[in-house]
Order: C-alpha cells, then sequence, then structure tokens
C-alpha cells in the first residue's frame, strides 16, 4: 500500500505558495540576463537523452522546493512499492508491473512471493518464435501463401501504443514486407476501410483485448471472422489467421482462437501500460524480435534510471515537478506535447491515454474528494504542423501552456536541409516562448520597415508577445527502437510520480464505466422503432429523432 497524505498538507506546498507569489511576476527573460550558467543548472543528461529545464519560470529554491515536496509525499517509497510488486493499484487489488515486462537484467520480481519473470519470458519466447515465422514466410495462410498483412483488432490501450510505436518505428520495418493496420473503432467504417485493403489468405488478425469482452473489440473481431469466411477462408483455417492478446483465455477459446495461437499477460499489465506486453506483438512483428527487444531495453534503461537515480537528476521526477508547479500553482490547465519528429505523430494521442486515463481522478487515495487540481490536458502534434495551426494561442494567448519540445539531433531520413530547416523552427520556437517580443522591439520593427508613427502606435500592441511562456526540451540523439522505449518511460514514471503525490490512484480508470454501461442499456432501445421514454427529455429526444431519421 502506498503512504497517505493530503497534498496540500504537505509543508512544501504552503512553503510553494509563498515562493510563487515572490516568482509569478518575475521574467524569463530577467533569469537568464541574471545567471550565466543558466543552462547547466537546469539541464540533466540521461545517456543520450538531455533535458533542458532552464526555460521554466524556476529558481533553484523552486526545485528545491518541489524536490522537498516529492520527499514529502513519501516519493522514493513508492517507486520502491511500484518496483517491488506491491498492490499499488488498490482499487482493483492488484500490482503495477509494466516494469517486470521490460526487466530485461531478468532480476527476480515476486508477486504475492512469486517471481513472474518465468511467465514474462516464456510469452516473449514465444512471440519471438511467432514473430519468426510470421516474418520468415514458414507461417503460411490456407492457401500456403505467407502473411502479408497484419490487422490489429483492439482500442484504447490494446490499440495506442502499438499504433503510436509501430508508426515511430518505421525506418526499421524497412527491410520486409509486412504491413500493418489498426482498426479500433466501433464505426464499421474503420474495418470496412481496412478490409478494402487485405485479403484473406494472407491477412493475419491480432484480436487484442486485455479483458477480451470489449465491446468495440469483440464487434470488430466477429465481423473480421465472418468476412474471413464469407471470402475464402474456413473455420478450420482460422488457427491460421486469427491470434488473440489477452489475458481471458476462456474468452479466447469461445471465440474460436487456438490457444496455441494465444500470447497472455497478466492482470498486473494495466491496459496503457501494455504495449511491452503481449499487446505489443504488431510491434514485433513489423519491426521484428530483436528491435522489438531494443525498445523493452530502452524501457529498462528507464526504469532503472527512475529507481536508482537521486531525485535532483531523475528526469521524470523532475518533468513531474515541472507540471506539478505549473499545474496547482500557475493554475494551467493543460500540457502540449510538441514533438519534432514526423514518426512520433502520434506520440502524444498515445499520452492522451496514458495521463488522462491515470491521472484524470477527482477522488484521493482515502477516497475524498479533493479540492486541489490533478491531471492535465494533454495534447498535441508535430511541429511544425503545429506552429501554422495552434501555435498562436501558446504564443499569444491568455493561457499558460507548458510544452514539451522533443526533438532528435539525427534525422531517419536525412534529406536536403530538411532536418536542419526543422530543427530552426525547434530552437527559435522555444527561445520566442520564453523571450517574447517588448513593444519596443515591434515598435523599432514597424520603425524599420518605414511604418509611420501612427501606424506604430495602432500596431504595436497586437505585435508584441509577452514571453515568459515555460517549455521543456528533451532533445535525443536519434529516434532509434532503444531511445523511444526510454522516451516512453520516462513519460510513464513522469504520471506516476505526479499521481504519488497528488494522492491519487494512477492505475484504475473507473471514468470509462459509465458510459458503457449507459450504452449497453440504450442498445437494446435502439433495434426497433418503439419510441424511447425512460431517459431525460434531452436523451429520449436524441434518441427518438435519430430513430425518424434513420428511415
Ligand atoms: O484491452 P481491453 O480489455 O479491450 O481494454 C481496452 C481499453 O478499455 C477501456 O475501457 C479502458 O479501460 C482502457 O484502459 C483499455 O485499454
Amino acid at each position: 500500500m502506498l503512504a497517505n497524505h493530503r497534498f496540500t498538507d504537505l509543508p512544501a506546498y504552503a512553503q510553494l505558495q509563498a515562493h510563487y507569489d515572490l516568482l509569478k511576476d518575475r521574467h524569463l527573460r530577467d533569469l537568464f540576463a541574471e545567471d550565466a550558467t543558466r543552462f547547466d543548472t537546469f539541464t540533466r543528461r540521461f545517456d543520450d537523452i538531455l533535458l533542458d529545464f532552464s526555460k521554466n519560470r524556476i529558481t533553484t529554491d523552486t526545485l528545491n522546493l518541489l524536490l522537498q515536496l516529492a520527499g514529502e509525499a513519501a516519493l522514493p517509497d513508492a517507486i520502491g512499492k511500484l518496483f517491488a510488486g506491491d498492490r499499488i493499484n488498490q482499487t482493483e487489488d492488484r500490482a503495477v508491473l509494466h516494469v517486470a515486462l521490460r526487466n530485461r537484467s531478468n532480476t527476480p520480481i515476486l508477486v504475492d512471493g512469486k517471481d513472474v519473470m518465468p511467465d514474462v519470458n516464456e510469452v516473449l519466447d514465444r512471440m519471438k518464435s511467432f514473430t519468426g515465422r510470421i516474418r520468415s514466410g514458414e507461417w503460411t495462410g490456407y492457401t500456403g501463401a505467407g502473411i502479408t498483412d497484419i490487422v490489429n483488432i483492439g482500442i484504447g490501450g490494446s490499440d495506442l501504443g502499438p499504433v503510436m510505436v509501430t508508426e515511430a518505428l518505421k525506418p526499421y520495418a524497412d527491410d520486409q514486407k509486412l504491413r500493418v493496420h489498426f482498426v479500433s473503432n466501433v464505426d464499421g467504417v474503420h474495418i470496412y476501410e481496412t478490409l478494402q485493403t487485405v485479403r484473406p489468405e494472407t491477412t493475419l488478425f491480432l484480436i487484442a483485448s486485455k479483458t477480451f469482452t470489449t465491446q468495440e473489440t469483440m464487434t470488430n473481431a466477429q465481423t473480421a471472422r465472418q468476412w474471413f469466411l464469407d471470402n475464402g477462408g474456413s473455420e478450420a483455417d482460422i488457427a491460421k489467421h486469427f491470434a488473440a492478446l489477452s489475458t481471458n483465455q476462456a474468452a479466447v477459446e469461445k471465440f474460436g482462437i487456438d490457444p496455441a495461437n494465444m500470447f497472455g499477460f497478466w492482470d498486473w499489465v494495466g491496459g496503457r501500460y501494455s504495449l511491452w506486453s503481449a499487446i505489443g506483438l504488431s510491434i514485433a512483428l513489423y519491426i521484428g524480435f530483436e528491435q522489438f527487444e531494443e525498445l523493452l531495453a530502452g524501457g529498462h534503461d528507464m526504469d532503472l534510471h527512475f529507481r536508482d537515480a537521486p531525485l535532483d537528476q531523475n528526469l521524470p521526477v523532475i518533468l513531474a515537478l515541472l507540471g506539478i508547479w505549473y499545474n496547482n500553482f500557475f493554475g494551467a490547465q493543460t500540457e502540449a506535447i510538441l514533438p519534432y519528429d514526423q514518426y512520433l505523430h502520434r506520440f502524444a494521442a498515445y499520452f492522451q491515454q496514458g495521463d488522462m486515463e491515470s491521472n484524470g481522478k477527482s477522488v484521493d487515495r482515502n477516497g475524498n474528494p479533493v479540492d486541489y487540481q490533478t491531471g492535465p490536458i494533454i495534447w498535441g502534434e508535430p511541429g511544425t504542423n503545429g506552429q501554422h495551426a495552434f501555435y498562436q494561442l501558446i504564443h499569444q494567448g491568455t493561457k499558460l501552456i507548458p510544452c514539451d519540445f522533443l526533438a532528435p539531433a539525427i534525422s531517419q531520413r536525412p534529406i536536403g536541409e530538411h532536418h536542419t530547416i526543422l530543427m530552426a523552427n525547434y530552437f527559435a520556437q522555444t527561445e520566442a516562448l520564453m523571450n517574447g517580443k517588448t513593444e519596443a522591439e515591434a515598435a523599432d520593427e514597424l520603425r524599420q520597415a518605414g511604418k509611420s508613427e501612427a501606424e506604430i502606435a495602432a500596431l504595436a500592441p497586437f505585435k508584441m508577445f509577452t514571453g515568459n511562456r515555460p517549455t521543456n526540451s528533451i532533445l535525443f540523439k536519434k529516434l532509434t527502437p532503444r531511445t523511444l522505449g526510454r522516451l516512453i518511460a520516462l513519460y510513464e514514471h513522469k504520471i506516476f510520480t505526479q499521481g504519488v503525490i497528488w494522492n491519487i490512484f494512477s492505475f484504475d480508470q473507473w471514468g470509462v464505466e459509465l458510459g458503457k454501461q449507459l450504452a449497453s442499456r440504450i442498445l437494446p432501445e435502439l433495434k426497433d422503432d418503439a419510441p424511447v421514454s425512460t431517459h431525460d427529455s434531452s436523451t429520449n429526444g436524441l434518441m427518438n429523432a435519430f430513430k425518424a431519421m434513420r428511415h
């Protein structure tokens, strides 16, 4: 069990509030002008990853108080319990052990006295041999042809991680012909469009669902199965074309999938932390098992760093504390994740689930409503696209939006000057957000452009930038599987750290249940044309309008 505290009663909380009052009107421009060593003071490196957090509205006092806050919230003890396999997911009475899935050092990790590593390794071995057989063409479909297309059917944690990683690591799939597709939405359009592009005799469906009961996934899986049977496959051929990634063997068998084609995992793997488990099979198939192991190794590297590095050197802890600084003291509502790497175009979407499903909680670990802010709204798009879309608001809007800027030093696709131009934008944006442009500077520019003093007076207020907008720069050498593993685990542990300090449970997700319950109540009511009157007037009215419109 995690220690329990009231976030706002921690001594450092009050100290941070007082400190905020002193610091809130200070401009980053001045903090940089006063201290030539600011970059060195607020930069940390972990192997090929550099975190520069100097463009944050902090001083060393801020950092020390935030570190004190982490200590008072018993963060080191919580980290110990995470790695020790304690049942820290209390409301589901489960351990939280995604770290075991990538525990490449293979040291025993005990749950209820039993080492989980032999089971983890056994599934990894099976994934390895399966991956080898599919990729080499040894595994054939019902006509004897090899597999050319993998269709992963899953949603939420059984979709977003594999989508994000296969997109991010596309260059590592250059050497083979396998294509991957992802079907998640229960909207029939999604499976329809995917099935247009594949052939039954060369397609392998991965039915990815921890519970194997999720309505969207089961509906899509049934549709895929029927399509397969309607287009040349037979019941006996299903074993060659369907595999399951799940914890629920009974439901997998009931669906008709050969248990030999089932890759299991365990209740201590949260859906949004499951890409490292059998849920990652589509990744392994796409980039090869060795590269998948590199991804795991990267996650493990970051685990060891998180577990062992002192808090003031600890990248996930520093990111978490900065997030708390803006969320709880500056009143920031959101955080943007802005990768300057097109291959990371689903990275922010991935952490929308990772962060918002984990820390979108309003009850503390005592079961009491919280009277402080918890998880931020996470969003973002790759640079430079975002610059031409929503950065206007980040630069000149009324809201404070702390941003993480991520970029590789080396592009996976070095073409002409593209990467240098991209990086010029990367550096320019954080500089602009930090410095801004004073009204006098804006006026000077207008003067140089030949504007009259009257025009200058009219335009300068619109052309100035307040600046003082905080950013983290996360610069890494190259987006390899290992580095990606490190980056994902970096954010995972940031989320964990924040949950510990806010005294909330980060590993359950009861908030997704109510909608599911109501949808299953509504579903039968939509099956006929009888007027609906069992809900509120809006819901009744909408359902009845829908029934009328569909004719
Ligand atoms: O993997 P399954 O069990 O289909 O769940 C898929 C997703 O379902 C949602 O309701 C959430 O609970 C997610 O955390 C989960 O990843």
